[in-house]
């Protein structure tokens, strides 16, 4: 028996490589909420949580998250047995509601602990995985669509990626859908093109939206229109000539349940933290393996830590039509781990060894942590 002995949480920021434009808001930062969970047995597991652009896509910003763990979260945790996982978060499910990308934070941390305890890959753990490696796409979100095909032509090149997802919903749809249609025109069928309209429509003008995007060679639409309109995702589903794919919508195996029984979508995008946990994600991929809705890896663009999380339950689905998008930690300057995750052949390779199988950079994480205390520089005076 180990127990819990104490959790720590921290943000840290990271800046991304470009500006990152989606149509609630635009990042050019990415917050990650690092949670360590120290057991007695001397294990230290790891968690991550992540969202975009603070509030503007999700009730949990970093920090609200960080206050619940430590004002509700760990008061429930500390003092019980770290050797079971499943038990823990049932716990803090009776305590806690909601909270999801918090609790995901959390399970990733027991269940990093319990498989280096039991010298598990994470994905093994879990059921046991059915891949090593992962399809991942890139997303084009500069915001300028000849800086978007030059990006695309380069990661094609340097054979990282070749499927792509647009993020538009920002400018008119005439204009978007001229660039969607231009950077299909300029890649051809070297890649796939999807969007990502994050419920920036109303139903008309999904409906209308969606039969232009078809005729330009996209190959789907992510979550055309607001995340509660399940009949409004079902009557355009129905009349849909290219899948669409629920992502907003879903936010563990209720949802996933309503959506799949009401054929609210062609496509799940299954993500951990708006699941609520890594447990939780499986059981949506299971609600949509059983109702024969396709699957798709789903990110928060966490960095190495949320990212590998998310691989190991990925790497446990027997279908996954429509690869992932497990970018995150290539979106950032900096990179949070010792080893960087190995992205080649158009794929992210997932680590075998124990737990997440991931090393922390220490000395790149205390200085990015939003209270490392700073150096100031003194200037000399000219005068
Ligand atoms: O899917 C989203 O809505 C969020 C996220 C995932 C990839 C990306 O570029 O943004
Ligand atoms: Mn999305």
């Amino acid at each position: 028996m180990a127990i819990i002995e104490r959790i720590e949480v921290f943000l840290v920021d990271v800046p991304t490589i470009r500006s990152h434009v989606l149509a609630m808001a635009t990042m050019n930062s990415q917050v990650l909420c690092i949670v360590r969970l120290h057991c007695s047995d001397g294990i230290v597991g790891v968690g991550e949580a992540t969202t975009i652009g603070g509030l503007s896509y999700g009730p949990e910003s970093p920090e609200t998250i960080k206050l619940a763990i430590e004002t509700y979260f760990a008061p429930v945790l500390e003092g019980i047995d770290a050797t079971r996982p499943a038990q823990a978060m049932a716990r803090l499910s009776a305590h806690i509601v909601g909270n999801h990308f918090a609790k995901c934070a959390i399970e990733t941390a027991l269940l990093d602990a319990q498989g280096k305890r039991s010298r598990l890959p994470v994905s093994e753990l879990i059921g046991g995985r059915v891949r090593d490696r992962l399809p991942v796409l890139w997303t084009l979100a500069s915001g300028n669509t000849a800086r978007d095909i030059e990006e695309a032509e380069d990661m094609i090149s340097r054979k990282r990626h070749n499927a792509f997802k647009l993020k538009i919903g920002k400018r008119s749809l005439e204009d978007d859908v001229a660039h969607v249609a231009a950077i299909k025109r300029a890649l051809g069928d070297s890649a796939s093109i999807r969007v990502d309209v994050n419920m920036a429509w109303d139903e008309t003008t999904a409906a209308r939206g969606i039969d232009m995007l078809a005729d330009a060679g996209c190959d789907l639409v992510e979550q055309p229109i607001t995340r509660s309109n399940l009949a409004g995702m079902a009557r355009l589903s129905a009349r849909a000539r290219i899948p669409i794919m629920a992502d907003e919508s879903l936010t563990g195996p209720t949802t996933a349940y309503d959506f799949a029984t009401h054929a609210g979508a062609h496509v799940f995008a299954v993500k951990i933290e708006q699941s609520g946990g890594l447990l939780a994600a499986r059981q949506v991929q299971a609600i949509a393996e059983a109702a024969g809705v396709a699957l798709y890896g789903g990110t928060m663009l966490e960095a190495g830590i949320g990212t590998v999380a998310s691989a190991h339950v990925f790497a446990t689905f027997a279908r996954l039509p429509f690869g992932t998008e497990l970018f995150g930690p290539l979106l950032l300057t900096d990179e949070i781990l010792t080893t960087p995750l190995e992205y080649a052949d158009f794929s992210l390779k997932v680590p075998d060894s124990p737990g997440l199988g991931i090393d922390l950079d220490e000395d790149r994480i205390a200085f990015l942590r939003r209270d490392a205390p700073r150096k100031t520089i003194s200037i000399p005076s000219t005068q």
